[in-house]
This record gives C-alpha cells, sequence and structure tokens, in this order.
C-alpha cells in the first residue's frame, strides 16, 4: 500500500510505504530497510538438529520456511537487502565461552552435548551441517551472511555498522526463534533507534506455542510492530510493479 500524499515515514521521510501491522499500521521507506532472517539453521529448522536434539519441538518449522521464502522474494523485488544470520562458534567452542561465561550455562546446545558425549554432537559449530542454513533457503549475491555468538545479532557483531553503513532505519525480522534471538535482536535494534517489525507467520519459537504468542504480543506491546507475509507482500507491490 502506498503511503497517503504526504506522509512521512516515522523518522520523517517521504517515499515510505505502509504495513498493516499490530499495534497500528507502520510505514517505512524500503531504501531504509533490510529483511533479517534469523538463524534459519538446521540447527533450529531441521530434525535432527539442535533444537530437536535438546527436546524441543521443530515440526512446524517447514511452514515457516515457505513464508520466509515469500518474504525474501518480495524484499528482493522492492530491492530490500536481505541478510542472513547464522548463530554458533568456532570449532573449538572458545567463542561459546567457558564456566565463566552465563552461555556456557544457558546454551541449550552446550547443555546438550555436555550431556549427551555419547552422541558426540558439533552443534551450532561453524562448518558443520547443523551450523548451516537449511537447504530450502539460499543466500544470493548481494544478500549480507552474518555469523553471531550469541542470541542478539547486535553483540559482538558489524552488525551495527553495516547498518548505519546503508542508512537503515527499519528491520524486517523473519526466523527462528522468535523468543529468542528475534527477539533479542530486536530488543537491541530498539535502544540503538531501529524501527523493528516481525513477520508472524515467518517465524518460530524455541519452546511450547504460549512462547511465540507472549513473544509477539511483548513485541508488539513494548518494542515494536506485528504484520505477516501477505501484508507485506502488499504493502511493497505498487514498489515492486514502480521497479519493473
Ligand atoms: C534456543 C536458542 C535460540 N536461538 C535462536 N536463534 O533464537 C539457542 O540458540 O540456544
Amino acid at each position: 500500500m502506498d503511503a497517503p500524499a504526504g506522509y512521512r515515514d516515522p523518522a520523517g521521510r517521504h517515499g515510505a510505504v505502509v504495513l498493516p501491522a499490530r499495534p497500528e499500521a507502520i510505514a517505512f521507506d524500503p531504501t531504509a530497510t533490510v529483511l533479517i532472517v534469523v538463524d534459519m539453521q538446521n540447527a533450529y529448522a531441521t530434525k535432527g538438529g539442535y533444537l530437536d536434539l535438546a527436546g524441543f519441538d521443530v515440526s512446524g518449522t517447514g511452514p515457516v520456511i515457505a513464508q520466509i521464502t515469500r518474504a525474501v522474494a518480495a524484499a528482493r523485488a522492492a530491492g530490500i537487502t536481505v541478510m542472513w544470520f547464522q548463530n554458533g562458534w568456532d570449532p573449538d567452542y572458545v567463542e561459546a565461552g567457558g564456566p565463566g561465561s552465563p552461555n556456557w550455562h544457558k546454551s541449550n546446545a552446550l547443555k546438550t552435548m555436555r550431556r549427551r558425549p555419547e552422541a558426540d554432537a558439533r552443534l551450532l559449530a561453524k562448518g558443520t551441517w547443523d551450523y548451516a542454513l537449511v537447504d530450502a533457503l539460499t543466500p544470493e549475491p548481494g544478500d549480507i551472511v552474518l555469523g553471531k555468538p550469541r542470541y542478539s545479532g547486535f553483540y559482538n557483531t558489524q552488525l551495527d555498522s553495516l547498518l548505519r553503513a546503508r542508512g537503515v532505519r527499519t528491520l524486517v525480522f523473519t526466523g527462528i526463534a522468535t523468543n529468542v534471538c528475534v527477539e533479542s535482536t530486536l530488543r537491541d535494534g530498539y535502544h540503538r533507534e531501529y524501527f523493528g517489525i516481525v513477520l508472524g507467520d515467518a517465524t518460530h519459537q524455541a519452546g511450547p506455542p504460549a512462547l511465540q504468542e507472549s513473544a509477539l504480543l511483548n513485541i508488539e506491546t513494548f518494542f515494536g510492530w506485528v504484520s505477516d507475509v501477505a501484508a507485506f507482500e502488499a504493502a511493497l507491490a505498487p514498489v515492486v510493479s514502480r521497479a519493473a
């Protein structure tokens, strides 16, 4: 949907499109927006990957992959940069931290490996199948692929510099897990003055379904906006047809 004449996005710029969202519609300038695909790795989305081995239900991730495929196609057609996050650590787990790091105590990947040493799993280690993005989602030239060592994509990465160098103000989120890395990154973005939008049907929680609901409610109430893939496609349609 094109913005009404004279409409400015919340940062005061013209050229915005308006996305129906909760708690209210949000305008964004596609040239100042990135679509972020959070951690769509085998670890999080495939049976036999980390979340599955740790006892989380990953049976609902197939539809999410399909929705992300649509969101990525819509973003690319509108000239929006696509960023792919990959969560994990070096093969020796130095970046994961030892007992002096809360990550060592809270990461269910590290805990699963300690609990089941006989499985000899190399969970979330760079270079492994577990760390790789799922086969159905492939970055293209021009996309940005960013590794990250903790839940927030802003922590110990170049994310903020990459965004600021491109004049980005709005972050549109898809991926896994809504209640962990999506929410952590969106919250950190909020505190750095980025507008955060989640496409709810292109995300999936780690844990029971109530966590999906509560993460989205928390985000729309305190940190950002929640929309869906069909609305994102429709909002971008005029931009795509102008570009064609
Ligand atoms: C549970 C979990 C979530 N990661 C994410 N990508 O949201 C983890 O990394 O342990």
